[in-house]
């Protein structure tokens, strides 16, 4: 095996320019790192910058650097969709080609709602595609009087349901999405994702979402690159969200996170352990924070924050180490809405053995990260994913 250790972290969101098919999405346009550069005046990216960002997209506001270290490419996606499963598992090799149920025109049928009211024995309100802190600034009174539970979605397939820590309380927060899970297993229901999302604070403003949302997903539709792995004995460590997006399939060990800044710590931590195999992991407050927020500036600020950590990340890889940067899709904090943009992402690699350093060639699809990571550890790809392995370009 080339490298004993692979380090691959998904800056959830992190769009690098318009997919080809963006107009099928609506996205045509859409840029997320390029229209975060024009909001900051100074963009202080410099471990980015020197893995090759700058190569890929033109960063205008951070210093480019002379030389750069490593490998970069941008990644299109190929399968249909935009949302995080979709990314994630393209990444682990799965192309989708059958999107997920999404009710982001007509919210959730009624008999689907009655039978989530009768279940758990809480009314529903909402029950419509919305931005989860405007919705909680709406109906968050109205649950804490009366205890109905909040359900919406998005243009993703998910039913989310917020319920305030304080007076509904987490266990019965994660039992109602527990029911709500095995409801939505139905054909006709089958989202994607359910999602508990717990707040506190008692008055409209003043509501502040916390750090135990839990995500209930489908299992991935087939072997990824992350069952190979395990099967084969290597160590597969989930850093953040990674866990519930593949709903535990493929995984040895799983760390939670509560912010971006503290999934780098478990990151850097985890460099201090002898293992074998993958770290994979997901910081997610870019989009949750940020992307979603349409706020362009604190979405740089953060990538800023990450960058100092990715510092700690650069100094600490072996020889034997392989790091992998990406992301999963595109949420362009200046677009209309507030849903994920059709976009391209990156890819940069980098090993403190690597001789070499350039840009490669596009690829076609995310596979290409599930594919090298295969080969690297001379594991078969799973029948039916898809990938090319770029393995023999790091020299
Ligand atoms: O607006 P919030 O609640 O953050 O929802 C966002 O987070 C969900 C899952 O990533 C998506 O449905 C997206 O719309
Ligand atoms: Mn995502
Ligand atoms: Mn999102």
């Amino acid at each position: 095996m080339k490298y004993r250790r692979v380090f691959t972290i998904v800056i959830d969101s992190f769009g690098i320019g318009a997919m080809d098919n963006a107009r099928q999405y609506g996205d045509e346009g859409a840029d997320t790192l390029g229209h975060i550069d024009e909001h900051m005046e100074i963009f202080s990216i410099p471990n980015l910058m020197s893995l090759g960002l700058g190569r890929i997209h033109p960063v205008i506001h951070a210093p480019s650097p002379e030389k750069i270290v490593g490998y970069c490419a941008r990644m299109n996606e190929a399968s249909t969709g935009k949302d995080t499963m979709t990314g994630h598992w393209e990444l682990m090799g799965l192309k989708i080609t059958q999107p997920f149920l999404t009710f982001t025109e007509t919210g959730f049928p009624l008999e689907l709602i009655e039978a989530l009211e009768r279940e758990t024995g809480h009314k529903v309100i909402g029950n419509r595609a919305a931005s989860g802190t405007a919705i909680l600034d709406e109906l968050g009174e109205e649950h804490i009087k009366t205890g109905a539970m909040i359900v919406y979605t998005s243009a993703d397939s998910v039913l989310q349901i917020a319920a305030s820590e304080e007076s509904f309380g987490l266990n019965e927060l994660y039992r109602c999405c527990e029911i709500a899970r095995s409801l939505t297993m139905k054909a006709q229901w089958k989202v994607g994702r359910v999602i508990a999302r717990p707040f506190v604070g008692k008055k409209r403003g003043e509501f502040v979402r916390t750090a135990n949302r839990h995500d209930y997903a489908l299992k991935p539709f087939g072997p990824t690159v992350l069952n190979v792995l395990k099967d084969r004995g290597y160590d597969v460590i989930s850093i953040g969200k990674i866990n519930d997006i593949f709903a535990g399939e493929g995984i040895t060990k799983a760390l939670r996170s509560k912010s971006s800044a503290h999934g780098m710590e478990q990151t850097i931590g985890s460099m201090d352990e002898d293992f074998s195999g993958l770290c994979f992991v997901n910081l997610v407050d870019f989009d949750a924070l940020w992307g979603h927020r349409r706020n362009p500036v604190g979405y740089g600020q953060e990538l800023e924050r990450f960058d100092e950590k990715l510092g700690i990340v650069l100094e600490k890889l072996k020889d034997d180490d392989l790091l992998m940067i990406t992301a999963d899709h595109g949420n362009d904090p200046t677009f209309k809405g507030t849903d994920h943009t059709k976009e391209m992402v990156p890819l940069l690699l980098y090993s403190p053995s690597m001789k070499g350093s350039r840009r490669l060639e596009d690829t076609h699809t995310f596979a290409c990260v599930g594919a090298t990571i295969a080969d690297n550890f001379s594991a078969a790809m799973p029948e039916g994913t898809i990938g090319e392995s770029l393995l023999g370009d790091l020299v």
